[in-house]
């Protein structure tokens, strides 16, 4: 990887932590193991950091061997991507990452109502971020820089901590939420919420993607625990920790030079071809219920039906990237959306047309990008996201046709881009399907004036620079 770029009283080593690495590691049929790239937005805007700065990133490879010569193998293999694998028992990380971090934090902090605790999955959450921190602490220098990522290490800033100082080791800890922060009467429903609040305490910098995210952390802080905020520190144990909102980001030149290329051209054209005198919606969503994709739906019919003329002249297409599989609720709604689809289809087609394209799977990054590319429309629905990186790269594909964003409210990416979106709210399906019309309507004028809003703030905001405002955020230590 290139080296670290900072000014030179901030060049540290850094040590980035998240629970899955960027790269997952499967196993062949023929015993060989392959590295595969994790989906997801946490690997998107973490890719910006390569650019500029070098960092071993540690993170569970996916799978468990439990003989060591395979797991020397997936070492080496992750090795040569400055990747190092912290191995955990199959069971343990199954409960970890689906049984608490997917089941019962995840909806909790996107507001999702009657999540059940229970104390099994929160033993192998705490055992899980032990394991980290012993492999954390091992390999950290004195003075090194630690960024953790994200709701399955919550804990892990206090653990290392710990375990550093009893090592005689100190370290710069950052932590960084993905997700949103709910407001204190939503996080208090989980019982160790106090447990997870002195977790991401220990840092020396917590970093929110909005500045509403920040907030409800700073006064959960204070409600449940008793610190006390002064501007952006949060004193605590007599600790100040410093508290931030760090904007997230793509990396939009890869867009554009993608777009570049000759068979991402080719495959633009013949979209066009095939799409030609119909409007194009586009979706892009992990199939996840925070992503609101049956209200995504439901207002798509709502508008087929509202505006029947459009009928047999608009196509929406609807990536679905599987996800959080062996969770029943991810099982339950791909049912679901598949029916829904079923009954769309079923209702508006004809022989010469379907309302709506569903891909349920991942697709290579230049079909995505050509999508985005033709779309004249991209609809995206979250109930709550803790960003939403799709809004970024729509728009980083479309300087030609100056396409509309239809946003939900609920994503993050509206606190920013809210101006040149046309907003709705998810659950009113009446709004979504009129926000629709709207984009449809919408002047060409219009279209450029709101598109030069939205382009500037991804080609200011991009996943290098919230990666370096970060890490030299970071380096200056403890106020
Ligand atoms: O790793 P998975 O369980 O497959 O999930 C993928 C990622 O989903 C979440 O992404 C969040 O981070 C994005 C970038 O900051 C943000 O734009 C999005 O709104 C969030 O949902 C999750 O937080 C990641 O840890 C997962 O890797
Ligand atoms: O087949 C696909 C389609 C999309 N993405 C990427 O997944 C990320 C989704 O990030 P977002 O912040 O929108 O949501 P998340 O999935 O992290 O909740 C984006 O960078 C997409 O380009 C992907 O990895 N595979």
């Amino acid at each position: 990887m290139p080296s670290i770029e900072f000014a030179p009283d901030t060049k540290r080593n850094l040590i980035v932590v998240s629970n899955r690495l960027p790269l997952s590691v499967k196993r062949n049929e023929d015993g060989s193991y392959q590295a595969c790239v994790s989906s997801g937005g946490l690997v998107t805007s973490l890719s910006g950091l390569t650019k500029t700065t070098s960092f071993r990133w540690f993170g569970w490879p996916g799978l468990s061997p439990t003989e060591p010569s395979e797991r020397e193998e997936i070492r080496r293999s992750l090795a040569a991507h400055n990747a190092m694998p912290v191995f955990l028992d199959e069971k343990l990380a199954q409960a970890h990452y689906n049984g608490f971090s997917n089941s019962i934090l995840w909806p909790t902090l996107h507001y999702q109502s009657g999540v059940a605790f229970d104390d099994e999955p929160w033993k192998a959450y705490i055992k899980v971020n032990e394991i980290f921190a012993d492999y954390i602490t091992d390999a950290a220098q004195n003075g090194e820089l630690i960024w953790v990522h994200d709701y399955h290490l919550m804990l892990l800033p206090q653990m290392v901590r710990e375990r550093m100082l009893r090592k005689g080791k100190s370290a710069c800890i950052g932590f960084s939420l993905h997700t949103p922060f709910p407001a204190g009467e939503a996080l208090r429903v989980l019982p160790v919420a106090k447990e997870l609040l002195q977790g991401m305490l220990s840092s020396t910098l917590v970093g929110f993607h909005t500045d509403d995210y920040k907030l409800n952390f700073t006064e959960s802080c204070q409600n449940l625990l008793g610190a006390q905020p002064q501007d952006s520190t949060i004193l605590y144990k007599d600790r100040l920790v410093r508290v931030g909102r760090f904007t997230v980001g793509i990396d939009p030149e890869k867009f554009t030079e993608t777009l570049k290329v000759d068979q991402v051209q080719s495959r633009i054209e013949q979209l066009g071809e095939r799409y030609k005198g119909v409007k194009l919606i586009l979706g892009v969503d992990r199939l996840d219920y925070i992503k609101g994709l049956t209200q995504k739906l439901h207002g798509y019919e709502q508008f087929l039906t509202d505006y029947p003329n459009w009928q047999g002249k608009i196509v929406l297409i609807q990536v679905a990237v599987p996800s959080r599989e062996d969770v029943r609720e991810y099982q339950d709604l791909e049912t679901q959306i598949s029916c829904q689809v079923g009954k769309i289809n079923g209702r508006f087609g004809k022989p010469e047309y379907s309302p709506i394209i569903y891909l349920h799977r991942s697709i290579p990054f230049t079909e995505l990008a050509a999508l985005y590319s033709v779309a004249d429309i991209c609809l995206l629905t979250s109930h709550r996201d803790g960003m939403n990186l799709v809004a970024f790269e729509y728009v980083a594909c479309q300087e030609q046709r100056n396409g509309v964003l239809v946003l939900s409210e609920f994503a993050g990416a509206s606190a920013f881009m809210g101006k040149g979106a046309v907003q709705f709210h998810p659950a009113n399906i009446k709004e979504i399907s009129q926000s629709i019309h709207k984009a449809l309507l919408m002047s060409k004028e219009e279209r450029k004036e709101r598109y030069d809003m939205l382009r500037h703030f991804v080609d200011t905001n991009t996943s290098t620079r919230w990666g370096q405002t970060f890490v030299e955020e970071l380096s200056k230590g403890a106020v």
